[in-house]
């Protein structure tokens, strides 16, 4: 190579131009060949003098790099309180493996599959002696019941990154250290593809027909699905089981178990139910609940009830949840929420869309609001803890989030705008559909390309205000989000005990694009509530609910526009998040309580006539509209939705006397 270090032509000596530096003579492959000037004793260099690694193969060396989980604790005897009967680790991963085979066992056999902890790939890695059964691929049996079924139990989020990035094709790591995956055809929920097992107690209890999201099946088509599910599951190399609970609330806790197909799904999961303690683990049991996502195997279209490839079917009775068809995510966290939904009431305990979070002073305050309206964007607040982002529940104790994590819209998300949600996208996070750049892996989240609803699910510890345990007192303000796509509501107006149940009943919202299947852009819709998708019994019962507590604890409503001003969606534009923050500071603040208000026409609202940080004229939504005429005319639509909306509920009697009822309606918008 000459001097100047540039390519070797193979013949002459390289050396560095000064400095005595390595020399290199060519070696046969025409490289130059680098000779260290390392101390030569008799002939032989020597490497460096640490003591050699105590390992004398390969992969001995890799079997001390993991060491065994810590111990754990013994499991105490129910039985006999306050003695441990000290299960050995051994006769405890039995018991919990008998648990989870009686949940994969087809209801037509004596017995569950059988199963082994680990994952298979570990068995052929093993070192070749002789006490290791060597993992014997499994031939494509067509009967569950001759094979092993691999389960990995309650991965750490490393494990199942590992999982995801070695099996999961579409699993990336990106700059910021999250696991970006895909969730393949569908990228939102898909309402009109979920099935309610219809029997004698659900007949009775839940709510069906017009507006109503449940959707009947019946029993045989439950266990035709389920059977589906479970042998498709079973017919795998390995199953993931996660063992975790739901709500905070110690004395309402429910212990749920899901059995998935993908590092992906175990992951989410894993990060937005609550993680048990290892002591917690040993005492699990049998779930409560169970869910068997089987998401990559389609239903079978010709089965009785379905409506396309996608099934997710809810059966109250046997409590269990099945998914075909779909592996976003989502459904699960939906799916458990519905549970809740119909769990909860029943210990008169209000289950709730919606974001919370409490200020230095205790005021709780809750954010309903349908999909993409921002809860999860307005109860994470740097000047508040954070309970929770999505679901709560309401109990004589105050409120309790339902989850352990956070599920956050991407789209156009940004550190300066959104810094504690943007700032908990690291190492262990699930980033849903997102697109990054090939090499840096950083994630654009304005592109969507995959689809709008790109989403980051996260524990909540992620978020550094968030409140563990995540539980609170009883809240001060009711906080209705509304995303008005029509762009008449006003930014904020204070409600009245009716005005706030009227709304709540509505769930007056624009659905927003990506959320569902089939939503390309803001579509007025009616989500009474502000969740029909996941509530299981009539609204109203929750509306009663929600005025009893209100009533007894002195709480405030407030309806918040967070969708457009000054024109409807397409020529009017969303109002400014910043603007949205200023309002709800306010209402934390309780200045807004004591401002003036003017009363607007048609819907009644009580507007203020300022808040600090807000163009006042933006207050009434007639005056950001140019063309006032054309404002009116939308106004009067709008109201027109409403009243068509409210009839189906109008003969439905709340409180003793209904008083409550004929105000309600009464509140509704008058034209
Ligand atoms: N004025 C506003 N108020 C609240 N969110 C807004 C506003 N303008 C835009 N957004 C955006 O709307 C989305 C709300 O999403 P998110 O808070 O996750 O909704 P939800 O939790 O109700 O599903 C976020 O991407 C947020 O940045
Ligand atoms: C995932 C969902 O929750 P949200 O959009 O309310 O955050 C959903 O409603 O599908
Ligand atoms: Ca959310
Ligand atoms: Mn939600």
């Amino acid at each position: 190579m000459a001097s100047n270090g540039s390519a070797n032509s193979g013949s002459e000596e390289f050396t560095f131009s000064n400095g005595p530096g390595p020399v290199a003579s060519s070696g046969r492959n025409g490289l130059p060949r680098i000779e260290t000037h390392q101390k030569r004793h008799n002939g032989i260099c020597h490497d460096d003098s640490s003591a050699p690694v105590k390992a004398q193969t390969i992969d001995e060396l890799h079997s001390l790099q993991k060491k065994r989980s810590a111990p754990t604790t013994p499991i105490k005897d129910s039985a006999e309180p306050g003695t441990f009967s000290t299960l050995t680790e051994e006769e405890r991963h039995k018991l919990q493996l008998q648990s989870i085979s009686a949940s994969l066992a087809s209801l037509t056999r004596e017995t569950g599959p059988k199963l082994v902890k680990g994952d298979p790939a570990k068995k052929s890695e093993a070192p070749n002696v002789s006490h290791v059964v060597h993992h014997v691929p499994t031939i494509s049996v067509s009967d569950s019941a001759l094979k092993f079924t691999h389960v990995l139990y309650n991965l750490s989020p490393a494990e199942l990154y590992e999982q995801a990035i070695k099996y999961e094709k579409g699993s990336f790591i990106t700059s910021t250290g999250a696991l970006a995956t895909l969730s393949g055809a569908k990228t939102g929920r898909s309402p009109r593809d979920k099935r309610v097992v219809k029997d004698e107690t659900t007949g009775e209890e839940l709510w069906w027909g017009k507006g109503s999201p449940n959707i009947e099946m019946d029993e045989h088509t439950f266990m035709v699905n389920r059977e589906r599910a479970v042998d498709y599951l079973n017919s795998l190399d390995k199953v993931f089981v996660n063992d975790q609970f739901l709500n905070w609330d110690p004395e309402h806790r429910i212990k749920v178990r899901i059995v998935s197909a993908r590092a992906y799904h175990s992951l989410f999961m894993h990060n937005m139910c609550i993680r048990p303690t290892p002591e917690e683990l040993e005492n699990f049991g049998t779930p409560d609940f169970t869910i068997y996502n089987a998401g990559q195997f389609p239903c079978n279209r010709y089965t009785h009830y379905m409506t396309s490839s996608t099934s997710i079917d809810l059966n109250l009775a046997r409590r269990e949840m099945i998914i075909l068809g779909t592996q976003y995510a989502g459904e699960m966290k939906k799916g458990l929420f519905g549970v809740m939904h119909y769990l909860m009431p029943k210990r008169q305990i209000l289950s709730l869309h919606s974001g919370c979070n409490m200020g230095k002073d205790g005021d709780v305050a809750l954010f309903f609001g349908l999909s993409g309206t921002g809860k999860t964007t307005l109860s994470t607040d740097h000047n508040r803890l954070l309970i929770g982002d999505d679901e709560h529940c309401w109990s004589e104790n105050g409120v309790s989030n339902i989850e352990g994590g956070c599920y956050a819209k991407c789209i156009d998300l940004s550190g300066e705008k959104e810094p504690d949600i943007f700032n908990a996208i690291k190492f262990g996070t699930v980033v849903e559909n997102v697109v990054f750049d090939e090499h840096t892996r950083e994630v654009d989240y304005t592109d969507k390309s995959v689809t709008e609803n790109t989403r980051a699910a996260y524990p909540i510890e992620f978020i550094p205000n968030a409140k563990i345990p995540c539980v609170g007192p009883h809240p001060k303000n009711v906080i209705l989000l509304a995303c008005d796509a029509f762009g008449v509501l006003p930014p904020v107006s204070k409600l009245n005990l009716a005005q706030t149940m009227y709304h709540f009943i509505s769930g007056y919202t624009a659905l927003v694009a990506g959320t569902e299947e089939g939503v390309k852009e803001p579509r007025a819709t009616f989500s009474a509530c502000f969740g029909a998708a996941f509530i299981m019994l009539h609204p109203c019962k929750y509306a009663a609910m929600l005025a009893e507590k209100m009533l007894k604890h002195g709480a405030t409503g407030w309806l918040v526009n967070t969708g457009w001003s000054g024109g409807s969606y397409g020529s009017g534009s969303r109002i400014k998040l910043q603007y949205t923050r200023k309002i709800i500071d306010a209402i934390h603040s309780g200045s807004l309580l004591n401002a003036n208000y003017n009363k607007i026409d048609v819907f009644g609202l009580d507007i203020p006539t300022e808040v600090e940080g807000v163009p006042s004229e933006i207050l009434d939504p007639k005056n950001a509209w140019s063309d006032k005429k054309a404002y009116q005319e939308t106004l009067l639509k709008l109201a027109g939705l409403f009243k068509n909306n409210f009839e189906v509920f109008q003969n439905y009697k709340i409180g003793k006397d209904s008083k409550l009822t004929d105000e309600i309606v009464a509140a509704g918008p008058i034209f």
